[in-house]
């Protein structure tokens, strides 16, 4: 048998792609999107809108709601049983808070009832904090104090404490409700958590999703004890195992077998964040290759040959789920900006690229910083983009040269926050839901004067689970799955138009609104 199964649970949506090793193709893909397909949980994007003081938070019920419905899809267009290797991957930084009955709750699930109405008594969080949110600036201190400063938490775990990362999120969580952190027996990651509800068994936490935690040591790639202990008490017995990307976290519970149809015994290898996953999924995993992701966030990752830290502090060094490290600088205001723009002016996606063949490049210097919400990259509270330009754009009365100015803004601000990775590239991969607009990828092309290319498999985080459960259980290799499966759409290069300069004036501008 020669199926692997890739799992994808990101911010929006829940995703799979069943890949034939043998044959080397794809057999089916479906997908589940929480805010259409779920609307009972009230989150259009995934989220939970309007959470007070920057919180961003998820239902962990919907991702399960999502997982059952995503395999029910799947089974219409595959034979699940044929399934011989699984992973998966989720959105990176998302917690979930589990009682001590979980484990006998995974044990003893029964297929004649949904895994949200049969888990979600082991919750002693309801609600899980997210990517997105940024209300532990306090807790971030907190631990930067305690363990000697940012530089220490940065030389420890690859990043500064940040304020989406799980261990300021773990320690908002204790000091908020100290008795529900009491009654927490296990704190699971988005990714760890699905892997553990597929095995029906408690899963690691791979050394890729882990190292987004600022609990993890990326020089051990174990649980750092002076930051489990800056974070919150009796910390690193509620916290799983960490395991690199290749490990095997065990068998598919009865449940899946019984339900959807798998074969008893199929092998699931360790879930990883979304990013580690589509590094691999890009053909990236080894150094060379840089990946630019317009997800709802906006990513910018490589692997890397050795371990670099960003001096701005911005930046994140991450496991590499096929060994080694990458590195990989983030973007709150990715597609949920371009969309804003987009309906400010009651624009479809079509019209949204038309605005790029009516305003020329440079945007004859109307510039944006396209922020909607507090950015990371750099660190920045805003809550409204800045324009300077022509008055007729400051007031938001040219469509066309807003959302030109939008994705210049966008562009400008990844190339100006990735620099400390000293890479330049002849060629960027892009993937992502917004990798498809022409009309963002050439001015990628333009502003960064490389080539740009994505891949004829757009889903990157299913496939790259995909190859990695291959990987390791059905003795397939990365490299020949790559040759396979990571290739370029045919025509798909977008080589840049502008000259070498042309967006110096405006990378000057876009800084000077920042300053
Ligand atoms: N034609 C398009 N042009 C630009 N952006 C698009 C287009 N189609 C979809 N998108 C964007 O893709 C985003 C979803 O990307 P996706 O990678 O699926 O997100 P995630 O993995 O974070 O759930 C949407 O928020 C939407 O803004
Ligand atoms: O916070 C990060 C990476 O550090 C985000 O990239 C999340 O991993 C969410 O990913 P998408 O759903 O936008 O792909």
């Amino acid at each position: 048998m020669s199926y692997a199964l890739g799992i994808d649970s990101s911010t929006q949506s829940c995703s799979a792609i069943v890949i034939d090793t043998e044959a080397g193709k794809i057999v089916a893909e479906a997908s589940v999107n929480f805010g259409e397909h779920l609307p009972q949980y009230q989150a259009p994007q995934g989220f939970i809108p309007d959470g007070p003081d920057g919180e961003v938070h998820s239902d962990p019920r919907m991702w399960l709601d999502a997982l059952e419905m995503l395999l029910e899809a799947l089974g219409k267009h595959c034979d699940l049983s044929k399934v011989a290797a699984i992973s998966g991957a989720g959105q990176q930084h998302g917690s979930v808070y589990l009682n001590e009955n979980w484990l006998d709750a995974l044990a003893s699930l029964s297929s004649e009832d949904s895994l949200s109405s049969q888990l979600e008594r082991c919750l002693t969080r309801k609600t899980s904090p997210i990517w997105m949110d940024s209300s532990t600036g306090e807790e971030c201190a907190e631990i930067a104090a305690a363990v000697g400063g940012n530089d220490q938490v940065c030389a420890k775990s690859g990043s500064i404490a940040i304020e989406r990362f799980t261990g300021p999120q773990i320690r908002r969580f204790y000091k908020q409700d100290a008795e529900a952190y009491a009654a927490t027996a296990r704190i699971h990651l988005v990714s760890s958590f699905l892997c553990s509800v597929l095995c029906g068994a408690d899963a690691p936490i791979d050394t890729g999703d882990g190292a987004g935690m600022n609990l993890l040591n990326i020089q051990s790639w174990s649980w750092d004890e002076d930051l489990l202990e800056a974070t919150a008490p009796n910390l690193g017995g509620k916290l799983p195992a960490v395991q690199p990307g290749t490990t095997v976290a065990g068998q598919i519970a009865p449940y899946f077998v019984k339900k959807f149809g798998f074969a008893a015994e199929t092998p699931i290898t360790v879930f990883t964040g979304d990013n580690p996953s589509s590094l691999v999924g890009m053909g990236a995993s080894k150094p060379g290759k840089l990946v630019i992701s317009l997800g709802t966030s906006d990513t910018f990752f490589a692997a890397m040959p050795e371990v670099v830290a960003d001096p701005n502090g911005c930046g994140h060094v991450f496991g590499n789920p096929t060994g080694g490290s990458m590195s990989l600088q983030c973007f709150v205001n990715g597609s949920l900006a371009r969309e804003e723009v987009k309906d400010k002016f009651n624009y479809d996606w079509d019209q949204f690229t038309a605005a790029f063949t009516k305003t020329p490049i440079g945007n004859h210097g109307n510039v944006m910083v396209p922020f909607f919400r507090s950015e990371i990259s750099p660190r920045i509270d805003l809550d409204a983009p800045i324009l300077q330009g022509t008055e007729a754009f400051q007031n938001w009365e040219e469509p066309d040269a807003a959302i030109r100015a939008c994705v210049e803004g966008q562009a400008i601000n990844i190339k100006l926050c990735s620099d400390w990775m000293q890479l330049s590239p002849e060629v960027i991969y892009l993937t992502g839901g917004a990798s498809r607009n022409d009309a963002i990828a050439q001015v990628i092309a333009d502003v960064f004067q490389a080539n740009v290319q994505r891949l004829a498999v757009s889903g990157s985080v299913g496939l790259g689970a995909a190859m990695r459960a291959a990987d390791n259980s059905l003795s397939c290799r990365i490299s020949d799955l790559e040759n396979i499966f990571c290739q370029p759409e045919p025509g798909s290069t977008i080589a840049p138009q502008a000259d070498a300069g042309a967006y110096d004036s405006l990378a000057s501008a876009f800084s000077a609104c920042l300053a």
